[in-house]
């Protein structure tokens, strides 16, 4: 089996998890790490993307750019990501991140929402950046939506388009089935991205790998939103077992996990009930921080926001939904 490439997002995916406090001492640390594990992409920008520091998103406590600054300088032979979501970020933040040396955007958008791309993925382009599209919430579509979605993508530019698992909700037979339709679908890379719900980060994304997928995403110790992702180390390390030769020098990812982004962890990212539910429940993953505040805020378990959540099909961006919920579910109980 052909080795994946492989795009680490710690410094992207995790920003989430840490509320979008990593400095820019820290993103230099991790940069100059996976670069010297030769990890072909590394991703950086607010865990929503660029532009993303707002007060619906969480603002950062750092200025992304001096981020991508850090990024760009000690990137060494790796490539450096920005993700991009139409609407937070605009067409002249792409031009910005091209100036400032990045290699890669990647456009995230609902995965049925692929026609909002096309002046972002050709601005990128024009900018001479690399090109993915991210088809997030792949779970809410059958896999021959996503095909649709992933041919318009190709034919405005893309170079690559995930099926991204953002709630953690997909099993493996239903990776295959959604990566092996994208791929026979365009003739550009097939891409994954893992959420770890349901304890699958790691067994999808080798699923994917089997059905064809040309890239995978991960993150040092799994750290990102919600339950977190597929944890890079592991992937190589699975990878090396299965004689799929990535170049990826294990051991520098293994110390990095350990020694310099264990310690960063807010909460342990565990499988706790609230991680389960949002799996199952289909819930998009970096809803969880707003979810616990507003379940401490009204006095509700969180579980119960999430399930109503999961049954009113929101989606990314809706964050002002959660409010609305606790809301709702409050004045509910009150009339009890
Ligand atoms: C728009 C940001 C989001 O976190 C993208 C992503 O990683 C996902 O949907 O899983
Ligand atoms: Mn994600």
């Amino acid at each position: 089996m052909k080795a994946p490439i492989i795009t680490d997002t710690t410094l992207r995916d995790g920003s989430h998890a840490v509320s979008h406090s990593f400095s820019p001492e820290f993103v230099a640390s991790v940069v100059s790490q996976l670069a010297e594990a030769h990890v072909p992409v590394i991703e950086v920008s607010h865990g929503s993307g660029l532009g993303g520091s707002t007060i619906q998103q969480g603002f950062s406590t750092h200025d992304e750019w001096s981020l991508i600054e850090q990024a760009v300088a000690n990137k060494g032979g790796s490539k450096i990501a920005s993700l991009f979501v139409p609407g937070l970020g605009t067409r002249p933040e792409i031009i910005k991140a091209a100036e400032y040396g990045i290699d890669i955007l990647r456009v995230a958008v609902h995965c049925t929402e692929a026609d909002v791309t096309q002046q972002y993925f050709e601005q990128a382009k024009n900018s001479g950046l690399g090109t993915v599209g991210f088809l997030m919430m792949s779970h809410t579509q059958p896999a021959q939506v996503l095909a649709e979605q992933a041919k318009l993508m190709e034919s405005y530019g893309a170079d690559c388009v995930y099926v991204v698992d953002s709630a953690g909700a997909l099993v493996p037979e239903s990776v295959r089935d959604r990566v092996a339709r994208v791929k026979d679908s365009i003739s550009i890379n097939v891409g994954f991205h893992a959420h770890n719900n349901l304890g699958l980060s790691i067994g999808n994304t080798i699923a994917a790998i089997e059905a064809g997928a040309d890239q995978i995403d991960g993150t040092l110790r799994g750290l990102g939103a919600g339950a977190g992702n597929a944890p890079t180390e592991v992937l190589v390390a699975v990878l090396n077992k299965m004689n799929i030769e990535t170049g990826i020098d294990l051991t520098v990812l293994m110390d990095t996990a350990e020694e310099i982004v264990a310690p960063v962890f807010k909460y342990p990212q565990i499988l706790d009930r609230d991680n389960i539910a949002t799996g199952y429940a289909g819930v998009y993953n970096s809803f969880l921080l707003h979810v616990r505040e507003a379940a401490e805020k009204f006095n509700l378990n969180p579980v119960a926001i999430i399930e109503e959540l999961g049954r009113r099909h929101a989606v990314a961006g809706q964050e002002d939904w959660i409010i609305d919920v606790a809301q709702d579910l409050k004045a509910k109980e009150l009339v009890k």
